[in-house]
């Protein structure tokens, strides 16, 4: 079943022309890549759908709801997450309390959170640690966690506003390779098990052709090709302009991880 249909986005930005006519479609449970060269629309196309950017022209619907143009806030609402860095979470608050303000925001709780913030919401979170492998860390600062283990808790950040579509922006950018891969496949998991469509936009090939259920390559804000990761592979147009060397070593590399 169809989750995002983004049909037909046109922007501008002056005389750069940052996406234009640029349409996909995702559905529940899949792991959608925006693949391309710096400057191609990315985060631009990225950010017409969260409502951080208003389209020039095109649609965006979730649900079949139209969502063009809404506030990042009511995009949100209506089920679009977005994983955030973690500047933007609490360093020196436990593992637990970050989860559980972020429970405590989703439900509009907020003006509870002097007398019950420790106990509000404290099962939803550890369950949502769990889900992430972090609940023997709950305790702990943020603060003093590894990297991978940061981005771990900001996945169970943007679970706890139980989104239907996952909006990941770079989501291993500065993680060493078998930290990311890990991540990747975490995501993978939670998406397939809980029908969450996920779109992210990634630099790294080797997490996208090893956990990218489709991937969609754009060029200079237009889209080039689009399927399968190894459709996408076998495309000549994307391995002359993007991919070249090092996009077959990673979708060799994916593959034979895929056999074993
Ligand atoms: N706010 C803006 N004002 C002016 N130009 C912009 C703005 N945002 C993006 N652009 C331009 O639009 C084009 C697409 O940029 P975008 O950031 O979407 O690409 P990207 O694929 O995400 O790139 P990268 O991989 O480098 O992050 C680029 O030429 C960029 O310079």
């Amino acid at each position: 079943m169809t989750l995002l249909s983004v049909e037909g986005l046109n922007k501008r930005f002056g005389g750069v022309v940052a996406a234009k006519d640029v349409s996909f479609a995702l559905a529940a449970g899949e792991m959608l890549a925006i693949i391309g060269p710096n400057g191609a629309g990315k985060s631009t196309t990225f950010n017409m759908v969260g409502g951080q950017l208003r389209p020039d022209t095109g649609r965006v619907l979730l649900d079949g709801q139209d969502i063009t143009g809404q506030p990042p806030r009511q995009v949100c609402k209506l089920g679009v997450g977005r994983t955030f860095q973690v500047a933007q979470t609490f360093l020196s608050m436990s593992i637990l309390g970050n989860v559980q303000m972020a429970l405590i925001a989703h439900h509009g709780r907020t003006r509870d959170l002097i007398s019950d913030a420790a106990t509000l919401y404290r099962t939803e979170a550890l369950a949502l640690l769990a889900r992430v492998g972090m609940e023997s860390d709950a305790d702990r600062p943020i603060g003093e966690l590894a990297y991978g283990d940061v981005k771990r808790v900001e996945l169970a950040i943007a679970l706890a506003a139980a989104p239907k579509l996952l909006l990941m922006d770079e989501p291993t950018a500065g993680m060493a390779p078998r930290e990311r891969a890990s991540l990747m496949q975490l995501t993978a998991d939670i998406a397939r098990g809980q029908g969450i469509g996920v779109l992210f936009t990634e630099h790294d090939m080797d997490a996208v052709f090893a956990h990218a259920d489709r991937i969609l390559v754009l060029v200079r804000g237009e889209v080039i090709a689009e399927g399968s990761p190894e459709s996408v592979r076998a495309n000549p147009e994307v391995q002359r302009v993007y991919l070249g060397q090092s996009g077959h070593k990673a979708a060799l590399r994916a593959r034979r991880a895929a056999h074993g």
